[in-house]
């Protein structure tokens, strides 16, 4: 569906921020890429939606450049990005001035949206608080229905009763034509979201693996040892380790994106190496 071949960008000449970067991403998939502070995610996604144009390689969505922004293609992708300002005007205006740009644009999951996120649409959008807009931006993404929904660090901002439900929402919806992308260093939110693991660092995807391929080879363990160079990856934590290792059945194996993290950027020769038959 999107395809990024070989793509070079820099703002700066001579810094290069993306350098010679691949990345597919498929329909019915929803992908959270991560990256530290600075490492291109929103940069990535401006490329992604055409608004910055890479200087080698090219980005396609279905088979066309995106950067030609041609309208078909606007009306299958929406992006809620991390700073946003919406109008003066009632949620259900903006809704009923944008909603025809999509042609697949469910009102009915507008309504559940908004009512399971407690978001009043009555109400001027400019007037709520900043976690009110966002899950009205939030509601009005997910019924776009859109093929590609990129959201940049979507839970900035919202309380942890909204996140949840934010979650469960996401979670309940079946859509298989639908690629979605989560960006965000907030690790913890993201765990149960997500079915495919893409890190971003120094300009290129050190890592991109689907959650069954990762708990295929890896697994992550507490252990009472004290010998932390036995793992590929371990962190202290309260009696023992915790432990990234090369896949084991059995008891104890309990997926942790943020110790995957961790570990990939600290260690990312070491657990790929796991991907390719641990050589
Ligand atoms: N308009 C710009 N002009 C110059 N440099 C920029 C511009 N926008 C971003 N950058 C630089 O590009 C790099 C990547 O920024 P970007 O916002 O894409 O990262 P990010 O991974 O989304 O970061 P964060 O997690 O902090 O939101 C940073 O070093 C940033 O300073």
């Amino acid at each position: 569906m999107i395809q990024l071949n070989n793509i070079s960008f820099s703002f700066k000449k001579g810094e290069p921020l993306f350098n010679d970067l691949n990345w597919s991403l498929q329909p019915g998939k929803t992908y959270g890429l991560l990256g530290l502070n600075g490492a291109g995610k929103t940069s990535l996604f401006n490329i992604i939606s055409g608004m910055l144009f890479p200087s080698d390689g090219a980005c396609t969505f279905d088979g066309n450049v995106v950067r030609n922004r041609n309208p078909q293609f606007l009306s299958e992708l929406f992006i809620v990005p991390e700073q946003f300002e919406l109008p003066a005007m009632s949620g259900d205006q903006y809704t009923q001035l944008h909603a025809p740009f999509y042609p697949r644009f469910d009102e009915q999951l507008m309504e559940r949206s908004l009512s399971e996120l407690q978001v009043n649409s009555k109400k001027k959008i400019s007037e709520l608080s900043f976690g009110q807009q966002k899950k009205f931006l939030l509601s009005f993404a997910l019924a776009t229905r859109t093929k590609l929904l990129l959201l940049d660090e979507p839970t900035n901002g919202m309380d942890i009763p909204s996140k949840s439900q934010f979650r469960k929402l996401q979670a309940s919806l079946n859509q298989p034509d639908r690629c979605t992308v989560i960006s965000t260093h907030q690790v913890r939110d993201l765990g149960s979201m997500i079915d495919h693991v893409t890190i971003l660092k120094d300009g290129k995807i050190i890592f991109n693996h689907s959650l069954d391929e990762i708990f295929e080879h890896l697994s992550f363990i507490k252990t009472e040892s004290d010998q932390p160079d036995k793992f590929i990856y371990s962190e202290e934590v309260l009696g023992g380790l915790h432990t990234i290792q090369p896949f084991k059945d059995g008891a104890g194996n309990e997926f942790d994106l943020e110790l995957l993290f961790n570990g990939v950027i600290q260690q990312p020769e070491q657990i790929n190496k796991q991907f390719n038959g641990g050589e």
